[in-house]
């Protein structure tokens, strides 16, 4: 036993957690409407039976076990069918339903559990040294893909789970500046920074089961980063270990300097680099003093076009909220579909009262767009914020309803994953696709890619369904993210490759990125030259190369690969 937590084999979270529908009484009727999938009639798959995977046989020589047990004890090398498994895929739809299907062409061989740098470091040179493969692994939680091995991997493949080294090492409270071990889960990390009174304030949806080197080498994005920056602004330090030299040690120090003008910044290119420059096995990290008050205000606008306006206005103005979130019409009917069942005023409130405002300022329901706005701080900084952004949403012809959805908001926003495995195990798929454009491009970015998601669904015959939220503002534009659904077919990847290629190339088609938060892995590549051009992709493939010749670290991965040796 190892005590490092993990997924389950085939989903998301832990075992036993799940989600239901009984005490949603909209949410059965919607599912119906959107997608045509009968909940009261559907099937449920069983469980998938680990017994019946088929699994090939490790490519472990016995000299590479050998000395992998020397550095980190016999008990932190796995070759087991379940260690193997549960490291060859994150969390993608399509590896949901590889998983499900028993679909690995190419498992890792070996797990291994370093305790600190040094293990790492011996890790790293004993991988090259056997001219194998290694593939970091913090929570398994990525979504594009970056950590299958590549299907015609001959080498022998290791993956390295860094669960073991989760501790916050220190923090320089006059910097507001927090050493942290890379394989630290988010609420490990943060019960310790909160232990003495900080928080990170990166709280991606996948909190609970991704870790901050994942967060740093797929360039992650969280909920609150309209306040506390992306990733990539709250990671100012790192320690990366690569292959040592004859001369020294194989480890890249970049201190946490405020900003500095020393060349291209080796920082940024660590961040986003998703294993393929080495081991990230520390992150110094930006923490601020937890806010005295936090508040999720609840608002309504007539139309997304209201919203889209409104939170652009916000994000050029004197206000600093935390989270900016407008979700559009379809995303709030669903929303309010998978609202508890109301009793008493509540009830009446919900679905009389507000309702009836609404209609009396001459609203249509079925386009209203519901938007969560979040403001941390002294209780005066708080109720100014409030003020400010109050008086936006007005000029926009929004109305505000309080904190109460807010503070559902709060509390269910880990538990939505659980989404996609419930609908898996009735025959549909669920997925999501994000993007980012400047404020200019973003409402024909919306409309191209509802049109394409319809496209794709008319081709393959299907009735989907496809929704979105506006989050993570900036000062030039927004993220976009798009959450979409079907029934399958008989080929449930060829279908589900026809929705979101077209999502993906309507991105790409109207000035918008292949990927806000999600990184790259192999999902988004096919895109990538369209992205950053074909002399971007030059600069990427050449520094991978440079740095790696042998083609060690996590092949195939942001760039595809041109190696021979695969
Ligand atoms: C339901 C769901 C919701 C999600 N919500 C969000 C969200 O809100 N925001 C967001 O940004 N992402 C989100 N994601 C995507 C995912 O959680 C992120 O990509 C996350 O950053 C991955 O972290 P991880 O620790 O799980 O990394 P892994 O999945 O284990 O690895 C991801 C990549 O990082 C590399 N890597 C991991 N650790 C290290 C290390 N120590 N050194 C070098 N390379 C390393 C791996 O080799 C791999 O290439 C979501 C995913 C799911 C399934």
């Amino acid at each position: 036993m190892t005590d490092v937590e993990h997924m389950k084999w085939w989903g998301w979270g832990v075992e036993g957690v799940g989600f239901h529908h009984e005490d949603k009484p909209g949410f059965a009727p919607f599912v119906l409407q959107a997608v045509g999938l009968d909940l009261a009639t559907a099937q449920k798959a069983e469980q998938p039976s680990f017994e019946e995977l088929d699994l090939a046989d490790p490519v472990a020589p016995a000299e590479l076990v050998a000395a992998l047990a020397a550095i980190v004890g016999e008990d932190f090398v796995r070759t087991d069918a379940m260690e193997r498994v549960v490291h060859t895929y994150g969390k993608s739809l399509r590896d949901l339903v590889r998983i499900r299907t028993g679909d690995i062409a190419r498992a890792v061989d070996v797990v291994v559990y370093p305790a600190d740098e040094d293990d790492v470091q011996r890790i790293v040179d004993a991988v090259v040294a056997a001219d194998a493969v290694l593939i970091p692994f913090g929570g398994g939680s990525n979504i594009a893909g970056s950590l299958e091995p590549q299907a015609g991997e001959q080498r022998p493949v290791v993956s390295v789970d860094m669960g073991r080294m989760s501790a916050v090492i220190d923090i320089d409270a006059d910097s507001g500046l927090a050493r942290i071990q890379a394989g630290a889960l988010g609420p490990h990390l943060e019960a310790q920074l909160a232990a003495q009174g900080w928080t990170i304030g990166h709280f991606p949806d996948s909190f609970t089961h991704s870790t901050i080197g994942g967060w740093a080498a797929t360039r992650s994005s969280g909920m609150q980063s309209d306040k506390y920056g992306d990733i990539a602004q709250i990671v100012r330090g790192l320690r990366v270990v690569r292959p040592s030299h004859p001369d020294r040690d194989g480890v890249l120090v970049i201190p946490a300097i405020p900003s500095a003008s020393t060349g291209p910044s080796v920082r940024e290119m660590i961040v986003g680099s998703e294993g393929r420059l080495g081991v990230i096995t520390e992150v110094t990290a930006q923490v601020h003093r937890v806010a005295e008050v936090r508040e999720i205000q609840a608002y309504f606008f007539p139309n997304w076009a209201a919203g889209l306006k409104a939170m652009q206005a916000i994000s050029v103005s004197d206000a600093t909220p935390i989270i900016t979130r407008v979700s559009d019409a379809r995303e709030t009917g669903f929303s309010l579909a998978t609202s508890k069942e109301r009793h008493g005023m509540d009830a009446i409130l919900a679905e009389k009262v507000l309702p009836g405002i609404m209609r009396s300022k001459g609203w249509t329901l079925e386009d209203i767009c519901l938007s969560f706005i979040g403001f941390e701080g002294s209780a005066e900084h708080v109720k100014r914020q409030k003020k400010l952004v109050g008086a936006i949403v007005k000029q926009h012809g929004g109305m505000g309803v309080g904190t109460g959805p807010g503070v559902l908001y709060d509390q269910k926003k880990f538990d939505t994953p659980y989404l996609r495995d419930f609908l898996l195990d009735r025959g549909a798929a669920g997925d999501v696709s994000e993007t980012a454009a400047p404020w200019s491009k973003l409402a024909g970015v919306y409309d191209a890619v509802i049109a394409a998601a319809e496209g794709a669904y008319a081709e393959i015959g299907t009735k989907g369904w496809i929704m979105c939220h506006l989050s993570h503002s900036y000062h030039s534009g927004a993220c976009l993210y798009f959450t979409f659904a079907f029934v399958f077919g008989d080929d449930p990847l060829g279908e589900y490759d026809v929705v979101k290629s077209a999502i993906q190339q309507a991105f790409v088609d109207n000035g918008a990125t292949i990927s806000h938060h999600h990184g790259v892995g192999v999902e988004h590549s096919p895109w990538i030259e369209q992205d950053i051009s074909p002399e971007g992709v030059a600069v990427v493939r050449g520094l991978f190369g440079a740095v790696d010749p042998g083609d060690h670290f996590n092949p195939g991965k942001v760039v595809p690969s041109v190696s021979e040796r695969v």
